[in-house]
Protein backbone atom coordinates (compact mmCIF):
# COMPACT_ATOMS: atom_id res chain seq x y z
CA UNK A 1 0.00 0.00 0.00
CA UNK A 2 2.67 2.66 0.77
CA UNK A 3 4.71 1.34 -1.96
CA UNK A 4 1.52 2.08 -4.31
CA UNK A 5 1.41 5.40 -2.85
CA UNK A 6 5.04 6.22 -2.87
CA UNK A 7 5.41 4.95 -7.11
CA UNK A 8 2.37 7.33 -7.75
CA UNK A 9 3.33 10.29 -9.57
CA UNK A 10 1.68 12.87 -7.26
CA UNK A 11 3.43 11.09 -4.43
CA UNK A 12 6.99 12.00 -6.47
CA UNK A 13 5.84 15.83 -7.22
CA UNK A 14 5.42 16.30 -3.67
CA UNK A 15 8.86 15.02 -2.54
CA UNK A 16 10.56 17.05 -4.92
CA UNK A 17 9.08 20.18 -3.39
CA UNK A 18 11.95 20.03 -0.75
CA UNK A 19 14.09 18.74 -2.70
CA UNK A 20 14.21 21.55 -5.26
CA UNK A 21 14.10 24.18 -2.09
CA UNK A 22 13.59 23.27 1.71
CA UNK A 23 13.24 26.38 2.74
CA UNK A 24 10.68 27.43 0.25
CA UNK A 25 8.53 24.59 0.69
CA UNK A 26 8.72 24.78 4.17
CA UNK A 27 7.07 28.19 3.71
CA UNK A 28 4.96 27.65 1.51
CA UNK A 29 3.00 24.28 3.41
CA UNK A 30 2.75 26.61 6.47
CA UNK A 31 1.30 29.47 4.47
CA UNK A 32 -0.81 26.71 2.58
CA UNK A 33 -1.88 25.21 6.17
CA UNK A 34 -2.91 28.61 7.75
CA UNK A 35 -5.03 29.84 4.71
CA UNK A 36 -6.57 26.27 5.00
CA UNK A 37 -7.61 27.00 8.51
CA UNK A 38 -8.46 30.80 8.09
CA UNK A 39 -12.27 30.27 6.67
CA UNK A 40 -13.10 28.33 9.60
CA UNK A 41 -11.19 31.19 12.14
CA UNK A 42 -13.75 33.54 10.26
CA UNK A 43 -16.45 31.49 10.24
CA UNK A 44 -16.09 31.76 13.67
CA UNK A 45 -15.00 35.23 14.35
CA UNK A 46 -18.40 36.00 12.49
CA UNK A 47 -20.70 34.58 15.26
CA UNK A 48 -18.53 35.75 18.22
CA UNK A 49 -19.01 39.22 17.06
CA UNK A 50 -23.01 38.72 16.19
CA UNK A 51 -23.01 37.34 19.89
CA UNK A 52 -21.38 39.67 21.62
CA UNK A 53 -23.64 42.76 19.36
CA UNK A 54 -26.58 40.90 21.04
CA UNK A 55 -25.39 40.52 24.18
CA UNK A 56 -24.13 44.45 24.29
CA UNK A 57 -20.40 43.82 25.45
CA UNK A 58 -17.66 45.21 24.24
CA UNK A 59 -16.84 45.00 20.05
CA UNK A 60 -13.54 46.05 20.44
CA UNK A 61 -11.68 42.36 20.80
CA UNK A 62 -14.61 40.32 18.44
CA UNK A 63 -14.15 43.66 15.60
CA UNK A 64 -10.32 43.09 15.85
CA UNK A 65 -11.20 38.99 15.83
CA UNK A 66 -13.14 39.84 12.35
CA UNK A 67 -10.28 42.29 11.15
CA UNK A 68 -7.09 40.36 11.64
CA UNK A 69 -8.84 37.13 10.49
CA UNK A 70 -10.16 38.89 7.28
CA UNK A 71 -6.91 41.04 6.33
CA UNK A 72 -5.06 37.82 6.78
CA UNK A 73 -7.00 36.12 4.27
CA UNK A 74 -6.65 38.85 1.69
CA UNK A 75 -2.99 39.14 2.43
CA UNK A 76 -2.06 35.54 2.31
CA UNK A 77 -3.23 35.00 -0.45
CA UNK A 78 -0.87 36.77 -2.92
CA UNK A 79 2.27 36.20 -0.71
CA UNK A 80 1.26 32.56 -1.13
CA UNK A 81 1.24 33.08 -5.19
CA UNK A 82 4.33 34.58 -5.44
CA UNK A 83 6.02 31.71 -3.30
CA UNK A 84 4.29 29.20 -5.51
CA UNK A 85 5.68 30.45 -8.51
CA UNK A 86 9.32 30.49 -7.26
CA UNK A 87 8.88 27.29 -5.69
CA UNK A 88 7.53 26.20 -9.36
CA UNK A 89 10.33 27.79 -10.90
CA UNK A 90 12.92 26.07 -9.11
CA UNK A 91 11.36 22.29 -9.24
CA UNK A 92 11.52 23.04 -13.20
CA UNK A 93 15.15 23.81 -12.88
CA UNK A 94 15.38 20.98 -10.32
CA UNK A 95 13.78 18.82 -13.09
CA UNK A 96 15.66 20.49 -15.83
CA UNK A 97 19.23 20.07 -13.68
CA UNK A 98 18.20 16.18 -13.04
CA UNK A 99 17.33 15.59 -16.62
CA UNK A 100 20.70 17.11 -18.04
CA UNK A 101 22.45 14.99 -15.45
CA UNK A 102 20.51 11.89 -16.10
CA UNK A 103 21.74 11.99 -20.35
CA UNK A 104 25.37 13.82 -19.58
CA UNK A 105 26.72 11.45 -16.88
CA UNK A 106 26.47 7.51 -18.21
CA UNK A 107 29.52 6.68 -20.05
CA UNK A 108 27.86 5.11 -23.42
CA UNK A 109 24.95 6.83 -25.50
CA UNK A 110 22.69 4.30 -25.61
CA UNK A 111 20.19 5.87 -23.24
CA UNK A 112 19.97 8.77 -25.41
CA UNK A 113 18.99 6.14 -28.63
CA UNK A 114 16.52 3.58 -26.42
CA UNK A 115 13.36 3.99 -28.18
CA UNK A 116 11.55 2.95 -24.92
CA UNK A 117 12.70 5.96 -22.79
CA UNK A 118 12.30 8.43 -25.79
CA UNK A 119 8.83 9.32 -24.53
CA UNK A 120 9.39 9.52 -21.25
CA UNK A 121 12.56 12.17 -22.75
CA UNK A 122 10.40 14.14 -24.61
CA UNK A 123 7.58 14.48 -21.74
CA UNK A 124 10.53 15.65 -19.80
CA UNK A 125 12.21 17.94 -22.20
CA UNK A 126 8.57 19.62 -23.04
CA UNK A 127 7.05 20.07 -19.44
CA UNK A 128 7.80 23.89 -19.31
CA UNK A 129 7.30 24.79 -22.77
CA UNK A 130 3.58 25.50 -21.96
CA UNK A 131 2.18 23.52 -24.96
CA UNK A 132 0.70 21.15 -23.57
CA UNK A 133 -0.18 22.17 -20.23
CA UNK A 134 0.86 25.61 -17.91
CA UNK A 135 4.34 25.55 -17.37
CA UNK A 136 5.51 24.63 -13.77
CA UNK A 137 5.53 28.03 -12.13
CA UNK A 138 1.86 28.17 -12.79
CA UNK A 139 0.77 24.30 -12.03
CA UNK A 140 2.49 25.05 -8.40
CA UNK A 141 -0.05 28.33 -7.81
CA UNK A 142 -2.67 26.07 -8.89
CA UNK A 143 -2.14 23.29 -6.75
CA UNK A 144 -1.37 25.48 -3.82
CA UNK A 145 -4.70 27.36 -4.07
CA UNK A 146 -6.42 23.87 -4.69
CA UNK A 147 -4.90 22.31 -1.81
CA UNK A 148 -5.52 25.55 0.58
CA UNK A 149 -9.38 25.12 -0.58
CA UNK A 150 -9.47 21.33 0.47
CA UNK A 151 -7.60 22.00 3.98
CA UNK A 152 -9.94 24.95 4.78
CA UNK A 153 -13.23 22.59 3.66
CA UNK A 154 -12.31 19.97 5.81
CA UNK A 155 -11.19 21.94 8.52
CA UNK A 156 -14.77 23.63 8.67
CA UNK A 157 -16.17 20.31 8.41
CA UNK A 158 -14.36 19.29 11.45
CA UNK A 159 -15.46 22.50 13.57
CA UNK A 160 -18.77 22.17 12.23
CA UNK A 161 -19.12 18.61 14.77
CA UNK A 162 -19.57 21.22 16.69
CA UNK A 163 -23.25 21.80 15.70
CA UNK A 164 -23.95 17.83 15.23
CA UNK A 165 -21.76 15.11 14.53
CA UNK A 166 -23.95 13.76 11.12
CA UNK A 167 -23.96 16.96 9.10
CA UNK A 168 -19.99 17.26 8.62
CA UNK A 169 -19.52 13.74 7.40
CA UNK A 170 -22.63 13.98 5.46
CA UNK A 171 -21.12 17.07 3.58
CA UNK A 172 -17.81 15.56 3.62
CA UNK A 173 -19.35 12.68 1.49
CA UNK A 174 -21.50 14.43 -0.56
CA UNK A 175 -18.39 16.90 -1.61
CA UNK A 176 -15.63 14.00 -1.61
CA UNK A 177 -18.00 11.98 -3.63
CA UNK A 178 -17.35 14.73 -6.35
CA UNK A 179 -13.78 13.91 -6.50
CA UNK A 180 -14.57 10.34 -6.76
CA UNK A 181 -17.22 10.68 -9.34
CA UNK A 182 -15.58 13.13 -11.76
CA UNK A 183 -11.74 12.39 -11.12
CA UNK A 184 -12.28 8.22 -11.98
CA UNK A 185 -14.36 9.15 -15.50
CA UNK A 186 -11.52 11.05 -16.88
CA UNK A 187 -9.28 9.39 -19.57
CA UNK A 188 -6.54 12.35 -18.62
CA UNK A 189 -6.42 11.00 -15.18
CA UNK A 190 -2.25 10.29 -15.81
CA UNK A 191 -0.44 11.83 -18.65
CA UNK A 192 1.78 8.72 -18.31
CA UNK A 193 -0.68 6.85 -20.69
CA UNK A 194 1.20 5.39 -24.29
CA UNK A 195 -1.80 7.36 -25.99
CA UNK A 196 -0.99 10.95 -24.47
CA UNK A 197 2.46 10.42 -24.60
CA UNK A 198 2.99 9.80 -28.19
CA UNK A 199 0.03 12.32 -29.00
CA UNK A 200 2.56 14.47 -27.26
CA UNK A 201 5.64 13.56 -28.80
CA UNK A 202 3.77 14.00 -32.53
CA UNK A 203 2.82 17.82 -31.30
CA UNK A 204 5.71 18.32 -30.84
CA UNK A 205 7.85 17.28 -33.20
CA UNK A 206 5.67 18.90 -36.02
CA UNK A 207 5.61 22.08 -34.17
CA UNK A 208 9.69 21.63 -34.25
CA UNK A 209 9.14 20.79 -38.00
CA UNK A 210 7.40 23.99 -38.59
CA UNK A 211 9.31 26.51 -36.47
CA UNK A 212 13.24 24.97 -36.52
CA UNK A 213 15.59 26.69 -38.90
CA UNK A 214 16.73 23.75 -40.60
CA UNK A 215 14.03 22.08 -42.19
CA UNK A 216 13.10 25.55 -43.35
CA UNK A 217 14.52 25.26 -46.76
CA UNK A 218 13.52 21.59 -47.41
CA UNK A 219 9.83 22.62 -46.42
CA UNK A 220 10.11 25.36 -48.95
CA UNK A 221 11.17 23.63 -52.00
CA UNK A 222 9.48 20.62 -51.61
CA UNK A 223 5.87 23.07 -51.23
CA UNK A 224 5.85 21.21 -47.69
CA UNK A 225 4.74 24.78 -45.37
CA UNK A 226 1.57 24.28 -45.63
CA UNK A 227 1.84 20.58 -44.90
CA UNK A 228 4.03 21.46 -41.69
CA UNK A 229 1.48 23.47 -40.30
CA UNK A 230 -1.87 21.34 -40.65
CA UNK A 231 0.60 18.50 -39.23
CA UNK A 232 1.25 20.25 -36.53
CA UNK A 233 -2.79 21.32 -36.04
CA UNK A 234 -3.85 18.26 -36.46
CA UNK A 235 -1.47 16.75 -34.15
CA UNK A 236 -2.38 19.30 -31.71
CA UNK A 237 -6.13 18.78 -32.35
CA UNK A 238 -5.27 15.08 -31.19
CA UNK A 239 -3.89 15.70 -28.22
CA UNK A 240 -6.53 18.46 -27.08
CA UNK A 241 -9.08 16.23 -28.07
CA UNK A 242 -8.13 13.55 -25.24
CA UNK A 243 -8.79 16.21 -22.67
CA UNK A 244 -12.07 17.06 -24.34
CA UNK A 245 -13.13 13.56 -24.21
CA UNK A 246 -12.15 13.94 -20.77
CA UNK A 247 -14.44 16.47 -19.95
CA UNK A 248 -17.20 15.15 -21.75
CA UNK A 249 -16.80 11.99 -20.21
CA UNK A 250 -17.51 14.11 -17.07
CA UNK A 251 -20.64 15.65 -18.41
CA UNK A 252 -23.12 12.82 -16.37
CA UNK A 253 -21.11 12.28 -13.26
CA UNK A 254 -21.39 16.25 -13.01
CA UNK A 255 -25.53 15.81 -12.81
CA UNK A 256 -25.00 13.00 -10.56
CA UNK A 257 -22.36 15.02 -8.37
CA UNK A 258 -24.80 17.75 -8.44
CA UNK A 259 -27.72 16.08 -7.59
CA UNK A 260 -25.83 14.81 -4.38
CA UNK A 261 -24.75 17.75 -2.92
CA UNK A 262 -28.00 19.56 -3.76
CA UNK A 263 -29.75 17.02 -1.18
CA UNK A 264 -27.10 16.50 1.66
CA UNK A 265 -26.77 20.55 1.78
CA UNK A 266 -30.65 20.68 1.86
CA UNK A 267 -30.49 18.41 4.81
CA UNK A 268 -28.19 20.43 6.76
CA UNK A 269 -29.51 23.59 6.17
CA UNK A 270 -32.77 22.62 7.10
CA UNK A 271 -31.35 21.12 10.39
CA UNK A 272 -30.12 24.22 11.13
CA UNK A 273 -32.93 26.39 10.36
CA UNK A 274 -35.14 24.09 12.11
CA UNK A 275 -32.22 24.38 14.93
CA UNK A 276 -32.26 27.80 15.17
CA UNK A 277 -36.50 28.18 14.98
CA UNK A 278 -36.93 26.06 17.54
CA UNK A 279 -33.89 28.20 19.37
CA UNK A 280 -31.60 25.15 20.25
CA UNK A 281 -29.08 27.45 19.00
CA UNK A 282 -28.69 31.14 18.74
CA UNK A 283 -28.29 33.89 15.73
CA UNK A 284 -24.71 33.53 16.45
CA UNK A 285 -24.00 29.85 16.44
CA UNK A 286 -26.48 29.93 13.31
CA UNK A 287 -24.15 32.58 11.81
CA UNK A 288 -20.86 30.37 12.44
CA UNK A 289 -22.58 26.57 11.59
CA UNK A 290 -23.90 28.34 8.20
CA UNK A 291 -20.73 29.60 7.31
CA UNK A 292 -19.03 26.66 8.19
CA UNK A 293 -21.51 24.69 6.20
CA UNK A 294 -20.77 26.53 3.04
CA UNK A 295 -17.10 26.31 3.23
CA UNK A 296 -17.17 22.81 3.07
CA UNK A 297 -18.05 23.09 -0.34
CA UNK A 298 -14.28 24.11 -0.78
CA UNK A 299 -13.45 20.04 -1.20
CA UNK A 300 -15.40 20.04 -4.36
CA UNK A 301 -13.85 18.68 -7.67
CA UNK A 302 -11.95 21.28 -8.57
CA UNK A 303 -8.40 21.90 -10.89
CA UNK A 304 -6.20 19.95 -8.31
CA UNK A 305 -6.79 16.95 -10.16
CA UNK A 306 -5.83 18.78 -13.64
CA UNK A 307 -2.69 20.61 -12.18
CA UNK A 308 -1.62 17.86 -9.96
CA UNK A 309 -1.65 15.56 -13.21
CA UNK A 310 0.06 18.26 -15.02
CA UNK A 311 2.75 18.77 -12.90
CA UNK A 312 3.21 15.28 -11.78
CA UNK A 313 4.10 13.71 -15.23
CA UNK A 314 7.12 14.85 -16.03
CA UNK A 315 8.45 15.07 -12.24
CA UNK A 316 7.84 11.11 -12.73
CA UNK A 317 8.91 11.10 -15.76
CA UNK A 318 12.37 12.59 -15.18
CA UNK A 319 12.38 10.21 -12.11
CA UNK A 320 11.86 7.30 -13.97
CA UNK A 321 14.30 8.17 -16.47
CA UNK A 322 17.10 8.96 -14.13
CA UNK A 323 17.05 5.51 -12.73
CA UNK A 324 16.69 3.77 -16.16
CA UNK A 325 18.76 6.23 -18.24
CA UNK A 326 22.27 5.26 -15.97
CA UNK A 327 21.75 1.27 -16.75
CA UNK A 328 20.71 1.99 -20.49
CA UNK A 329 23.98 3.92 -20.74
CA UNK A 330 26.41 1.93 -18.95
CA UNK A 331 29.33 0.33 -20.15
CA UNK A 332 31.20 -2.41 -18.73
CA UNK A 333 33.57 -0.49 -15.78
CA UNK A 334 36.52 -2.35 -14.53
CA UNK A 335 37.13 -1.19 -10.79
CA UNK A 336 40.65 -1.50 -11.42
CA UNK A 337 41.64 -0.12 -14.76
CA UNK A 338 45.08 -1.25 -16.12
CA UNK A 339 47.07 0.92 -17.84
CA UNK A 340 47.68 0.79 -21.90
CA UNK A 341 49.88 2.44 -24.46
CA UNK A 342 48.60 3.27 -27.31
CA UNK A 343 49.70 0.12 -30.13
CA UNK A 344 47.98 -2.26 -32.06
CA UNK A 345 44.07 -2.16 -32.36
CA UNK A 346 42.83 -5.97 -32.33
CA UNK A 347 39.14 -6.30 -33.26
CA UNK A 348 38.25 -10.17 -32.54
CA UNK A 349 34.94 -12.10 -33.79
CA UNK A 350 33.44 -9.14 -32.62
CA UNK A 351 29.40 -9.14 -32.74
CA UNK A 352 27.24 -5.87 -31.95
CA UNK A 353 23.30 -4.93 -32.53
CA UNK A 354 22.31 -1.61 -31.15
CA UNK A 355 19.98 -1.27 -27.85
CA UNK A 356 16.42 -2.46 -29.13
CA UNK A 357 17.47 -3.43 -32.74
CA UNK A 358 17.00 -6.85 -33.68
CA UNK A 359 19.79 -6.94 -36.74
CA UNK A 360 23.27 -7.04 -35.72
CA UNK A 361 25.78 -4.69 -37.42
CA UNK A 362 28.75 -6.57 -36.67
CA UNK A 363 28.59 -10.96 -36.15
CA UNK A 364 32.37 -12.04 -36.04
CA UNK A 365 34.39 -9.11 -37.01
CA UNK A 366 37.85 -9.74 -37.12
CA UNK A 367 40.44 -7.09 -37.65
CA UNK A 368 43.79 -6.06 -37.09
CA UNK A 369 44.99 -2.51 -37.36
CA UNK A 370 48.71 -1.73 -36.41
CA UNK A 371 50.08 1.07 -34.39
CA UNK A 372 50.95 4.02 -36.14
CA UNK A 373 48.99 2.81 -39.47
CA UNK A 374 46.33 4.11 -41.36
CA UNK A 375 43.08 2.21 -42.20
CA UNK A 376 40.38 3.20 -44.60
CA UNK A 377 37.20 1.89 -43.87
CA UNK A 378 34.71 2.04 -47.10
CA UNK A 379 31.75 0.13 -47.42
CA UNK A 380 27.86 0.68 -48.72
CA UNK A 381 25.53 3.03 -46.66
CA UNK A 382 24.46 1.30 -43.63
CA UNK A 383 27.41 -1.75 -43.29
CA UNK A 384 28.23 -0.34 -40.14
CA UNK A 385 31.51 2.12 -40.51
CA UNK A 386 29.59 4.96 -37.95
CA UNK A 387 29.33 2.26 -35.59
CA UNK A 388 32.93 0.72 -35.93
CA UNK A 389 34.27 4.41 -34.86
CA UNK A 390 31.89 4.83 -32.20
CA UNK A 391 32.97 1.13 -30.50
CA UNK A 392 36.16 2.32 -30.80
CA UNK A 393 35.60 5.14 -29.12
CA UNK A 394 34.10 2.86 -26.35
CA UNK A 395 30.61 4.53 -26.78
CA UNK A 396 28.94 1.27 -26.48
CA UNK A 397 30.38 -2.15 -25.43
CA UNK A 398 30.17 -5.51 -28.05
CA UNK A 399 27.79 -7.61 -27.42
CA UNK A 400 30.18 -9.99 -27.77
CA UNK A 401 34.10 -10.64 -28.72
CA UNK A 402 36.54 -7.80 -27.95
CA UNK A 403 38.18 -4.78 -29.14
CA UNK A 404 42.15 -5.38 -27.63
CA UNK A 405 44.61 -2.38 -27.43
CA UNK A 406 47.91 -3.54 -27.24
CA UNK A 407 46.65 -6.75 -25.80
CA UNK A 408 44.32 -5.39 -23.33
CA UNK A 409 40.37 -5.66 -23.24
CA UNK A 410 39.43 -2.14 -23.93
CA UNK A 411 37.26 -3.18 -21.43
CA UNK A 412 39.40 -2.95 -18.63
CA UNK A 413 40.77 -0.04 -19.41
CA UNK A 414 39.62 3.19 -17.77
CA UNK A 415 36.95 4.97 -20.13
CA UNK A 416 38.36 9.08 -19.56
CA UNK A 417 41.92 7.85 -20.06
CA UNK A 418 41.43 6.32 -23.29
CA UNK A 419 39.03 8.76 -24.51
CA UNK A 420 41.87 11.08 -23.86
CA UNK A 421 43.82 8.84 -26.32
CA UNK A 422 41.25 8.97 -29.01
CA UNK A 423 39.61 11.82 -31.26
CA UNK A 424 37.19 12.10 -33.85
CA UNK A 425 35.52 14.23 -36.26
CA UNK A 426 32.17 12.67 -36.47
CA UNK A 427 29.81 13.19 -39.62
CA UNK A 428 27.18 15.17 -37.33
CA UNK A 429 29.94 16.90 -35.88
CA UNK A 430 29.53 19.35 -33.17
CA UNK A 431 29.14 23.08 -33.75
CA UNK A 432 29.38 25.24 -30.81
CA UNK A 433 27.92 28.24 -30.21
CA UNK A 434 31.39 29.61 -28.95
CA UNK A 435 34.66 32.15 -30.35
CA UNK A 436 36.89 30.09 -32.88
CA UNK A 437 39.36 29.33 -30.41
CA UNK A 438 37.26 27.03 -28.36
CA UNK A 439 35.01 25.61 -30.98
CA UNK A 440 38.74 24.25 -31.89
CA UNK A 441 39.74 23.58 -28.38
CA UNK A 442 36.90 22.94 -25.83
CA UNK A 443 38.88 21.76 -23.20
CA UNK A 444 41.78 24.27 -23.55
CA UNK A 445 45.25 24.89 -25.38
CA UNK A 446 48.09 26.59 -26.33
CA UNK A 447 47.00 29.09 -29.21
CA UNK A 448 49.69 28.08 -31.24
CA UNK A 449 48.24 24.30 -31.10
CA UNK A 450 45.21 25.65 -32.18
CA UNK A 451 46.27 28.04 -34.91
CA UNK A 452 48.72 25.34 -36.36
CA UNK A 453 46.01 23.15 -35.98
CA UNK A 454 43.86 25.86 -37.83
CA UNK A 455 46.59 25.61 -40.50
CA UNK A 456 46.49 21.55 -41.18
CA UNK A 457 43.15 21.89 -41.79
CA UNK A 458 43.16 24.57 -44.20
CA UNK A 459 41.07 27.07 -41.55
CA UNK A 460 43.47 29.73 -40.54
CA UNK A 461 41.63 32.00 -42.76
CA UNK A 462 38.19 31.94 -41.49
CA UNK A 463 38.29 33.85 -38.31
CA UNK A 464 40.22 35.69 -35.63
CA UNK A 465 40.19 33.04 -32.64
CA UNK A 466 37.99 35.02 -30.54
CA UNK A 467 35.28 35.23 -33.04
CA UNK A 468 32.60 33.60 -32.14
CA UNK A 469 30.98 31.16 -34.66
CA UNK A 470 27.01 32.04 -34.57
CA UNK A 471 25.36 34.97 -35.66
CA UNK A 472 23.68 36.84 -32.50
CA UNK A 473 26.64 37.50 -30.73
CA UNK A 474 29.17 40.66 -30.22
CA UNK A 475 31.33 40.23 -34.10
CA UNK A 476 29.44 36.97 -34.27
CA UNK A 477 29.84 35.26 -37.48
CA UNK A 478 28.34 31.61 -39.47
CA UNK A 479 30.06 29.50 -41.49
CA UNK A 480 29.48 27.44 -44.94
CA UNK A 481 28.79 23.77 -44.22
CA UNK A 482 32.51 23.11 -45.90
CA UNK A 483 34.19 25.69 -43.29
CA UNK A 484 32.86 24.44 -40.03
CA UNK A 485 34.17 20.68 -40.82
CA UNK A 486 37.59 22.25 -41.34
CA UNK A 487 36.67 23.81 -37.79
CA UNK A 488 36.19 20.60 -36.78
CA UNK A 489 38.77 18.80 -38.52
CA UNK A 490 41.13 21.43 -36.52
CA UNK A 491 39.88 19.75 -33.08
CA UNK A 492 40.73 16.72 -34.02
CA UNK A 493 44.19 17.80 -35.30
CA UNK A 494 44.30 20.07 -32.53
CA UNK A 495 43.86 16.91 -29.63
CA UNK A 496 46.85 15.29 -32.15
CA UNK A 497 49.01 17.82 -31.02
CA UNK A 498 48.01 17.55 -27.43
CA UNK A 499 49.16 13.85 -27.21
CA UNK A 500 46.04 11.85 -29.11
CA UNK A 501 46.65 8.62 -30.33
CA UNK A 502 43.93 7.14 -32.57
CA UNK A 503 42.09 9.95 -34.86
CA UNK A 504 38.63 8.50 -36.31
CA UNK A 505 37.66 10.50 -39.62
CA UNK A 506 34.09 9.78 -40.23
CA UNK A 507 33.90 11.46 -44.05
CA UNK A 508 35.87 14.52 -42.75
CA UNK A 509 36.21 16.13 -46.03
CA UNK A 510 32.87 15.42 -47.63
CA UNK A 511 31.71 19.27 -47.67
CA UNK A 512 35.03 20.31 -48.84
CA UNK A 513 35.37 21.59 -52.80
CA UNK A 514 37.47 19.08 -54.47
CA UNK A 515 40.51 21.50 -54.48
CA UNK A 516 39.92 22.04 -50.61
CA UNK A 517 39.92 18.35 -49.82
CA UNK A 518 43.10 17.48 -52.44
CA UNK A 519 44.83 20.12 -50.23
CA UNK A 520 43.61 19.01 -46.88
CA UNK A 521 43.83 15.56 -46.96
CA UNK A 522 47.80 15.78 -47.83
CA UNK A 523 48.29 18.23 -44.48
CA UNK A 524 45.97 15.54 -42.44
CA UNK A 525 48.61 12.98 -43.37
CA UNK A 526 51.74 14.96 -42.75
CA UNK A 527 49.78 15.95 -39.22
CA UNK A 528 48.90 12.52 -38.04
CA UNK A 529 52.17 10.73 -39.17
CA UNK A 530 52.94 8.07 -36.64
CA UNK A 531 49.53 8.52 -35.47
CA UNK A 532 47.07 5.43 -36.05
CA UNK A 533 44.43 7.13 -38.44
CA UNK A 534 40.94 5.31 -39.23
CA UNK A 535 39.42 7.36 -42.23
CA UNK A 536 35.75 6.29 -43.09
CA UNK A 537 34.96 8.02 -46.48
CA UNK A 538 32.81 7.19 -50.27
CA UNK A 539 35.54 9.57 -51.62
CA UNK A 540 38.28 6.96 -53.15
CA UNK A 541 40.38 9.95 -54.12
CA UNK A 542 41.11 10.02 -50.08
CA UNK A 543 40.84 6.57 -49.47
CA UNK A 544 43.69 5.31 -52.08
CA UNK A 545 46.50 7.21 -49.94
CA UNK A 546 45.71 4.77 -46.57
CA UNK A 547 48.29 2.62 -45.86
CA UNK A 548 45.42 -0.41 -45.91
CA UNK A 549 41.91 -0.38 -46.74
CA UNK A 550 39.08 -2.45 -45.35
CA UNK A 551 35.87 -3.20 -47.40
CA UNK A 552 33.09 -4.03 -44.62
CA UNK A 553 29.85 -5.62 -45.73
CA UNK A 554 27.77 -7.45 -43.78
CA UNK A 555 29.08 -7.14 -40.48
CA UNK A 556 33.05 -8.52 -41.79
CA UNK A 557 35.45 -7.28 -43.51
CA UNK A 558 35.93 -8.95 -46.94
CA UNK A 559 38.45 -7.21 -48.19
CA UNK A 560 41.77 -5.80 -46.75
CA UNK A 561 44.73 -4.41 -48.34
CA UNK A 562 46.60 -1.66 -49.71
CA UNK A 563 45.10 -0.03 -52.95
CA UNK A 564 47.49 -1.38 -55.14
CA UNK A 565 47.35 -5.25 -53.57
CA UNK A 566 42.93 -4.49 -53.63
CA UNK A 567 43.43 -3.23 -57.31
CA UNK A 568 44.95 -6.33 -58.37
CA UNK A 569 42.77 -8.67 -56.42
CA UNK A 570 39.93 -7.38 -58.58
CA UNK A 571 37.16 -7.56 -56.20
CA UNK A 572 34.52 -5.20 -54.31
CA UNK A 573 36.97 -2.10 -53.72
CA UNK A 574 38.38 -2.09 -57.28
CA UNK A 575 34.61 -2.39 -58.66
CA UNK A 576 33.52 0.73 -56.48
CA UNK A 577 36.95 2.75 -57.20
CA UNK A 578 36.23 2.30 -61.14
CA UNK A 579 32.61 3.29 -61.12
CA UNK A 580 33.84 6.58 -58.80
CA UNK A 581 36.76 6.81 -61.46
CA UNK A 582 34.78 7.29 -64.35
CA UNK A 583 33.02 10.02 -63.04
CA UNK A 584 36.66 12.06 -62.74
CA UNK A 585 39.16 12.71 -65.39
CA UNK A 586 40.59 15.81 -65.31
CA UNK A 587 44.05 16.14 -63.86
CA UNK A 588 44.45 19.68 -64.04
CA UNK A 589 41.52 22.61 -63.94
CA UNK A 590 41.05 25.88 -65.97
CA UNK A 591 43.64 27.24 -63.68
CA UNK A 592 46.17 24.93 -64.45
CA UNK A 593 46.34 23.33 -60.38
CA UNK A 594 46.58 19.87 -60.54
CA UNK A 595 44.09 17.57 -58.38
CA UNK A 596 44.90 14.33 -56.63
CA UNK A 597 42.36 12.51 -58.94
CA UNK A 598 41.12 8.83 -58.77
N1 LIG B 1 21.72 4.76 -33.07
C1 LIG B 1 21.31 3.72 -33.78
N2 LIG B 1 20.33 2.92 -33.33
C2 LIG B 1 19.93 1.84 -34.03
N3 LIG B 1 20.45 1.48 -35.21
C3 LIG B 1 21.42 2.25 -35.72
C4 LIG B 1 21.91 3.39 -35.04
N4 LIG B 1 22.89 3.96 -35.78
C5 LIG B 1 23.01 3.19 -36.88
N5 LIG B 1 22.15 2.16 -36.85
C6 LIG B 1 22.03 1.09 -37.83
O1 LIG B 1 23.25 0.40 -37.86
C7 LIG B 1 23.63 0.09 -39.19
C8 LIG B 1 25.04 0.63 -39.48
O2 LIG B 1 24.98 2.05 -39.43
P1 LIG B 1 26.28 2.95 -39.62
O3 LIG B 1 25.90 4.35 -39.35
O4 LIG B 1 27.40 2.37 -38.83
O5 LIG B 1 26.55 2.73 -41.17
P2 LIG B 1 27.66 3.42 -42.10
O6 LIG B 1 28.39 2.31 -42.75
O7 LIG B 1 28.45 4.41 -41.34
O8 LIG B 1 26.70 4.14 -43.14
P3 LIG B 1 26.93 5.48 -44.03
O9 LIG B 1 27.88 5.13 -45.13
O10 LIG B 1 25.58 5.74 -44.55
O11 LIG B 1 27.42 6.54 -43.11
C9 LIG B 1 22.56 0.66 -40.10
O12 LIG B 1 21.71 -0.39 -40.48
C10 LIG B 1 21.81 1.64 -39.23
O13 LIG B 1 20.44 1.63 -39.54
Amino acid sequence: MIARLRSRPEWQFFTVLPRASAPLAALWWSLLIVRGVLPALFALAMGNLVGTVQRGDDLAGPLTGVGVTFVLLQVLMPIHQAVSSNLGSLVAAWLNDELAEACVEPPGIGHLEDAALGEDLEVAREFDRGQTGPPMYMNVDFIAGSLVELFGGITCAVVLFGFTWWAPILLLVAWGSTHWLLRESGVWRDRNTDEVRSAQRNAAYSYQLAVDPEPAKELRMFGLADWAVQQFTERRRRLFSLQYEATRLRERPLAGSLLIVAVANGIVFWALAAAALDQRIGLDALITNAQLAIGVAMIAFGGLNWSLDGASAPVAAVLRLRAAMAPAGALSINPSPVAAAPGDIRIRNLSFAYPGAAEKVFDGLDLTIPAGTSLAVVGRNGAGKTTLAKLLCRLYDPGSGSIEIDGKDLRDLSVPAWREQVTAVFQDFIRFELPLRDNVAPAGAPDEDILAALRDAGADELAELDTPLARGYDRGTDLSGGQWQRVALARALCSVRRGARLVLLDEPTAQLDVRGEAKVFDRILAATRGVTTILISHRFSTVRHADRICVLEQGRVIELGSHDELMALGGRYRTMFELQARRFTAETDEEGVSYDVL
